[in-house]
């Protein structure tokens, strides 16, 4: 195992500390473009607030509100005319992983000359990494993607279909204010959607990774955890300020960089999921909760050890051996359950998706990325016809 890690964001924790928000941002700007997402935090009062705590610190603020889940290219177009046009120094994206990453886009965007679509990842080579972006401050008021803490942005393009990701040092938020109070009035379902999101993030690396790599197992398996006890709370009870808590920083530890360093993994099911919300515009972790499960039954028959392991240890299930595919599968099974106890869609079928573009969902996936060979990369590689099958069993 080998490598490097360097996470720069600075975070503060705890409820409460949005009234902090313009002593965090000041060092970084004084001219701020606050970044909103479809208006629940004009309902809620979190944009008086949060902008009251800016102007208080001395800090002129601008806005770039609507912007949508699964965030558009047109989106960035405008929040980046915004910051030009009014000399914005600093960014604030309050919402959720929607209105982060679009913020990442437009604080990279106001530094590009030419469509802020170049610096999307289209596969190699790729030209266009952002080098230079506005300082960004995040406050997520939704937990699920972890963008408060990472260097990804995932934007769609409306015009070709496509959905995918940018990635860049410079897009590290400055600071990561995390205020578990913000989480407090994000409806039943999309708690739900949350926890199945950060979740799957590190499914991702404990089912793609390398062999060895026992602490970050036990991390991974920690948030897994974490979330199985306290996502169902906060979904029966919205209110809990200490379940909104845990899942909180538990979603932000899920894609930091620190549960998954050194694994080395793919995101298959991510960039399976992406090609699909491209075309139907689902929730992120609908897709999810569809597609893992789906993944998970087609990956176990390669490595049923790593799945054996996570029956085990997830959801305490017997086992004869270390390759006991039963076993295997039987902590699948659990694992769909809990997505389905906690209100997450199983199927494609109840999102009413039928297998008219199966194959174009494959093909798209394999365009944006591959291993050089046409194979999506993950433990297996998928081909094509492997995306298929596993998209077909999720219908
Ligand atoms: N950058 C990353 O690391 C990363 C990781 C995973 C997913 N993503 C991307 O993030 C996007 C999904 O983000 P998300 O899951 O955070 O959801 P989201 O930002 O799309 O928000 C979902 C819905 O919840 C609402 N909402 C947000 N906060 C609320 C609150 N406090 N009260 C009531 N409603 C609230 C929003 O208005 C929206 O309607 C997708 O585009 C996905 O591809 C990014």
């Amino acid at each position: 195992m080998q490598f490097e890690y360097d996470n720069p964001t600075r975070v503060i924790f705890g409820a409460g500390t949005l009234a902090r928000l313009g002593e965090l941002t000041r060092p970084h700007g004084q001219r701020a473009l606050v970044v909103t997402g479809g208006g629940s935090v004009k309902r809620s009062g979190l944009f008086e607030r949060a902008t009251k705590s800016l102007g208080d610190a001395g800090i002129t603020v601008f806005e770039c509100a609507g912007i949508e889940p699964n965030p558009r290219l047109s989106s960035v177009k405008r929040g980046a005319a915004i910051a030009r046009d009014n000399g914005c120094d600093v960014i604030v994206a309050l919402g959720g992983g929607s209105t982060m990453d679009a913020s990442k886009a437009i604080a990279a965007a106001v530094f590009h000359d030419g469509d802020p679509w170049d610096m999307i990842y289209h596969g190699q080579p790729h030209p266009h990494v952002p080098t230079r972006a506005l300082p960004l401050i995040a406050v997520p008021t939704l937990a699920a993607t972890g963008s408060e803490m990472n260097s990804g942005a995932v934007i769609s393009n409306e015009e070709t279909t496509e959905k995918s990701f940018m990635r860049a040092d410079c897009l590290y938020p400055r600071v990561a204010l995390l205020d578990p109070e913000l989480t407090l009035g994000v409806p039943r379902d999309q708690t739900a959607y949350g926890v199945c999101d950060l979740i799957t993030h590190v499914t991702e690396s404990y089912f793609n990774g390398v062999d060895d790599t026992p602490l970050q197992d036990r991390f991974a398996e920690g948030v897994i955890l974490t979330a199985l006890e306290y996502g169902p709370r906060a979904i029966a009870n919205g209110a809990d300020l200490e379940a909104r808590a845990q899942i909180q920083w538990a979603a932000t530890l899920a894609l930091n960089g620190w549960v998954n360093v050194g694994t080395n993994g793919g995101y298959p099911v991510h960039m399976i999921e992406h090609t699909v919300s491209a075309y139907h515009d689902i929730t992120h972790a609908a897709g999810l909760a569809i597609i893992n499960p789906a993944w998970m039954r087609f990956a176990a028959r390669h490595r049923p050890a790593r799945f054996v392991q996570f029956a085990q240890r997830v959801f305490g299930l017997p086992a004869q051996g270390p390759d006991d595919l039963a076993a295997a599968l039987a902590g699948i099974d659990r694992f769909e359950a809990f997505l389905k106890s906690i209100g997450c869609p199983t199927r494609f079928s109840e999102l009413g998706i039928g297998d008219a573009l199966i194959e174009t969902y494959a093909r798209d996936t394999v365009r944006i990325i591959n291993d050089g060979k046409g194979n999506l990369p993950g433990r297996p590689p998928m081909s094509e016809a492997d995306i298929v099958a596993v998209l077909t069993a999720a219908l």
